[in-house]
């Protein structure tokens, strides 16, 4: 966790805080395709989230470090993902628990909750690895080129 060293995402923001937590989950992938990764199995998904803006709060924060963590893992740790119908869906590749959906989702998550922030950051990364050999990054890639539009 500490002393890695992530892919840097462009953004015009003045702040950029990133939050690095970990969360214990089992997942499946339904597909034929999938191999060994269609039987339950379990990780520890190691997360890096990274927020920027230009506004702080009334605490001085850009965002709180452990909210950013709470709302992911008060909702997944030790649990099993395939079982959150409200994130996934076992008929839906788009809604597998991959990583790639699973670091989707996170965003979303995260994206809910800064919006309805007084300041209202923005997410600009997530980096999720699922095993030390694997890790996805999602961007929000419209959001980013909104702002490379108009700000930069
Ligand atoms: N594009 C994706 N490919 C795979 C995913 C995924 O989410 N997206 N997931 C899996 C499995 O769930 C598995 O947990 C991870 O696979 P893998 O990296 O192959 O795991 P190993 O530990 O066996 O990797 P080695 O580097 O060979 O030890 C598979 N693919
Ligand atoms: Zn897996």
């Amino acid at each position: 966790m500490l002393q890695q060293i992530y892919p840097q995402v462009q953004h015009p923001f003045s702040y950029e805080l990133n939050k690095d937590f970990q969360f214990a989950a089992a997942h499946y992938v339904p597909s034929d395709k999938a191999g060994k990764c269609q039987r339950v199995h379990g990780h520890t998904y190691f997360a890096n989230i990274t927020v920027a803006g230009d506004k702080l709060d009334e605490t001085g924060f850009l965002v709180n470090f452990s909210t950013i963590k709470q709302i992911i893992h008060d909702r997944f740790d030790h649990t099993l993902l395939n079982e959150h119908e409200d994130y996934f869906n076992n008929e839906v590749p788009n809604l597998f628990p991959t990583t790639e959906v699973v670091a989707r989702t996170i965003y979303e998550m995260i994206a809910e909750y800064l919006a309805s922030t007084e300041n209202k950051p923005v997410c600009v990364q997530v980096f999720l690895r699922e095993t030390p050999t694997s890790y996805c990054i999602y961007r929000p890639v419209e959001l980013l080129r909104q702002l490379q539009g108009g700000r930069f």
